[in-house]
């Protein structure tokens, strides 16, 4: 009879209790996930392996920290470090390698810190819903709480290594000096901190305070309307490296992938690959979307932002209905030459995007990119020749 067969099979009394995820963890082996060792680096991966855990909760996962190159030499200016043949691998190289011998599966990396040119058998697999991509402006504690850009001390030193910041606050601000600083973001504070601290302010990525909660240390947001400052290509994505060839991994990183970011982040990167920068040239970006008709977007002020780019990513256009706005600029080192273009386009996908970046970076370079960066790529040899005597002198 039906029922007695029924009776026979197995049912949820009968069987050894054993729970879905445990005779999965059994099947499948952990997932192994490397990130870079500063307390941020290690949030990201956490803020990863949390996406992926909602989306595949059957899976393990381990985080395994790893510290880089570029943050063992602290010494060597970063634009002197970022030369030749592994100026690439800087920060990702030790990743890489572990990555290609299948001690990892995926690298979480800022995606601003991702070269364009990755090694032959790793690709991006996925990129992440973008945190804010803003600059921030984050002032000594001496100063008065309301200080900005436009109201810090004439001659006030700013401390930043990166010379995309300080070509751009040159350019508009003249009267600003400028410093190295190098570290992570914890150390980077301590030092405008310091009693002893040569620094008024420093200029930090608003999404690492956000991530690390330290928002309370932003006082100004920067943006093209605010400040007259383009962030990074890719500043305030995360970004996951695989091997080239590992199917699986994409299949299952399609699932935390952000669509909207993934457009946006590539027609920054296509640019950047036209105009063959390395991290350290000062190509500034933003990108932006404006939404059908009449949605409020942009970066009218930064208050508005967030609230104008919620609504856009909040409205019922679709994606593909959107425009995506994008800003760029390229400024010589010392602030005085520089080349600006704005382009807006609907884009209905990741390689239309790519298009339109590597039209901008065309328009770039006809409009006079190509001698800025000509110059700053000869005095780049330069520092790369002079920093090859100091090591055969040295050793
Ligand atoms: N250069 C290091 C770096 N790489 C990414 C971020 C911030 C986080 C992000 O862009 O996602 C930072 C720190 C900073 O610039 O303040």
């Amino acid at each position: 009879m039906a029922s007695a067969t029924a009776s026979n099979l197995p049912t949820p009394s009968n069987i050894t209790p054993q729970s879905p995820s445990t005779s999965a963890r059994a099947q499948f082996p952990p997932i192994n996930i490397g990130t870079r060792r500063s307390a941020l680096a290690q949030i990201q991966a956490r803020s990863v392996e949390k996406a992926l855990k909602d989306a595949y909760p059957h899976r393990t996962y381990n985080i395994c920290a790893v510290l880089a190159q570029g943050d063992k030499d602290k010494v060597t200016p970063l634009q002197q470090l970022s030369q030749g043949e592994n100026a690439k691998s800087l920060w990702t190289g030790e990743l890489e390698t572990m990555l290609e011998k299948g001690e990892l599966d995926i690298i979480v990396h800022c995606l601003k810190d991702m070269p364009t040119q990755l090694p032959d058998n790793l690709i991006l697999g996925s990129i992440l819903e973008r945190e804010d991509p803003r600059d921030a402006l984050v002032i000594s504690p001496r100063l008065p709480k309301n200080t900005t850009i436009t109201t810090l001390p004439p001659n006030a030193t700013i401390g930043t290594s990166s010379i995309r910041r300080a070509a751009q606050l040159r350019r508009l601000y003249s009267t600003l000096q400028f410093a190295d600083l190098r570290g992570n973001v914890g150390t980077r504070l301590g030092k405008l901190d310091a009693e002893d601290s040569p620094f008024a302010a420093i200029i930090l990525a608003a999404a690492g305070l956000k991530r690390l909660g330290m928002e309370d240390r932003i006082s100004q947001y920067l943006s093209s309307d605010n400040g007259g400052m383009l962030h990074a290509v890719g500043q305030g994505a995360l970004a996951i490296e695989i091997r080239k060839n590992d199917d699986a991994m994409k299949e299952m990183l399609n699932k935390i992938r952000c669509e909207r970011t993934s457009r946006a982040c590539s027609s920054e990167r296509a640019l950047l690959r036209a105009l063959e920068g390395g991290c350290s040239v000062p190509i500034g970006v933003e990108t932006t979307w404006r939404g059908g008709n009449g949605v409020a977007t942009g970066t009218e002020t930064a208050q508005d932002y967030d609230k104008n780019r919620k609504a856009v990513e909040d409205s019922q256009i679709k994606l593909d209905d959107q425009e995506l706005v994008l800003k760029a600029i390229v400024v010589s080192v010392d602030g005085k030459d520089s080349v600006e273009h704005v382009s807006v386009q609907k884009v209905r996908s990741v390689e239309e995007a790519e298009t339109m970046g590597r039209d901008v970076a065309k328009t770039l370079l006809e409009k006079g990119a190509d001698k800025i960066l000509e110059k700053i790529n000869i005095e780049k040899q330069w520092a790369a020749k002079k920093k090859l005597e100091e090591i055969s002198v040295a050793s």
